[in-house]
């Protein structure tokens, strides 16, 4: 029997970076939460030899150091940054990973700013030898119909209980994580973000819902129909459940008016919508 070291990666998980741009009166803020992955020929690592290891310390330090010496700007383009200076300065180094969460902050003055309670913006950026991913993405964008929405035709067998509806709150907490079919260094990541969530919230909004499943791919279409950078939308849609109250022991009718909304259990929708002729890129994600 011979026992061999299998898949491994390492890296600075989490880094918590907020970059000032005080040129003027008009400050800027950028407040990211970065996570770096290292892989290559780190087997001797794993035997005891660090003469080929990069310390995740150092990796935490080049955060900070890049985010001063080239400021931070998009998110994408910053990890592609660094993902690239891995590879490229680090012999043992073939494969860096960096995944980047922005936490918004909205404008109260020149120098003032909220924590902004809407979605947060990610990006994962993979970076090889020769190739580039980028995998862009938001979380936390919770969105409602309160009507047009239906749900009925489904399989019923002897554990079945939920009644059909032709008439239900539909609400769900969007997370969707999008690939770049290539990577430009003049990509608008910040303009194809905006373009990507408005196409989301458009489809959520106008798709007349037979069921979350449906209202998924519709959303997962209307992106990539809007945005040809585009090659593939993964969606992953939480059911949030709103059940009607029975009032009929208060002597009260409910026309869908009056829902308890229930956290757990619900149900999870995933899908992928892909470009058919996207030559795929699992190594992306
Ligand atoms: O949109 C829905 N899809 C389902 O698969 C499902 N299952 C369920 O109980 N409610 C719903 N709603």
């Amino acid at each position: 029997m011979a026992i061999t070291l299998g898949d491994n990666r390492y890296g600075k998980a989490e880094v918590r970076l907020v970059r000032v741009v005080r040129d003027g009166a008009r400050h800027e803020l950028r407040d990211l939460t970065v996570s770096v992955a290292l892989a290559g020929d780190l087997a001797a690592a794993h035997e005891g030899d660090n003469s080929g290891v990069l310390p995740t310390d150092t990796q935490k330090n080049t955060v900070y150091a890049f985010a001063k010496r080239y400021g931070v700007g998009e998110p994408e383009a910053f990890g592609l940054l660094l993902a690239r200076h891995f590879v490229d300065t680090q012999p043992t180094i073939s494969w860096a990973r960096v995944d980047l969460i922005e936490h918004p902050w909205s404008r109260l003055g020149p120098h003032s700013f909220a924590r902004d309670g809407g979605p947060t913006r990610v990006a994962s950026v993979t970076v090889t030898g020769d190739a580039s991913h980028v995998v862009s993405g938001l979380a936390g964008l919770v969105l409602l119909n309160t009507t047009d929405s239906e749900f009925h035709g489904y399989v019923r067998d002897g554990y079945t209980t939920l009644p059909e509806t032709t008439d239900r709150v539909l609400a769900t907490e969007v997370s969707a994580r999008w690939r770049w079919a290539s990577v430009g260094a003049a990509a608008s990541w910040g303009a194809s973000f905006q373009g990507v969530r408005d196409a989301l919230v458009e489809a959520f909004v106008e798709t007349y819902s037979y069921s979350l499943q449906q209202t998924l791919y519709a959303m997962g279409s209307r992106a990539l129909e809007k945005q040809p950078e585009l090659a593939e939308v993964r969606l992953v849609l939480p059911n949030k459940h709103h059940f009607l109250v029975d009032l009929a022991p208060f002597g009260l009718d409910n026309d869908n008016e009056v829902y308890v909304a229930t956290d757990r259990p619900y149900g999870l929708i995933e899908g992928t919508v892909l470009r058919d002729d996207a030559p795929p890129a699992p190594e992306a994600w």
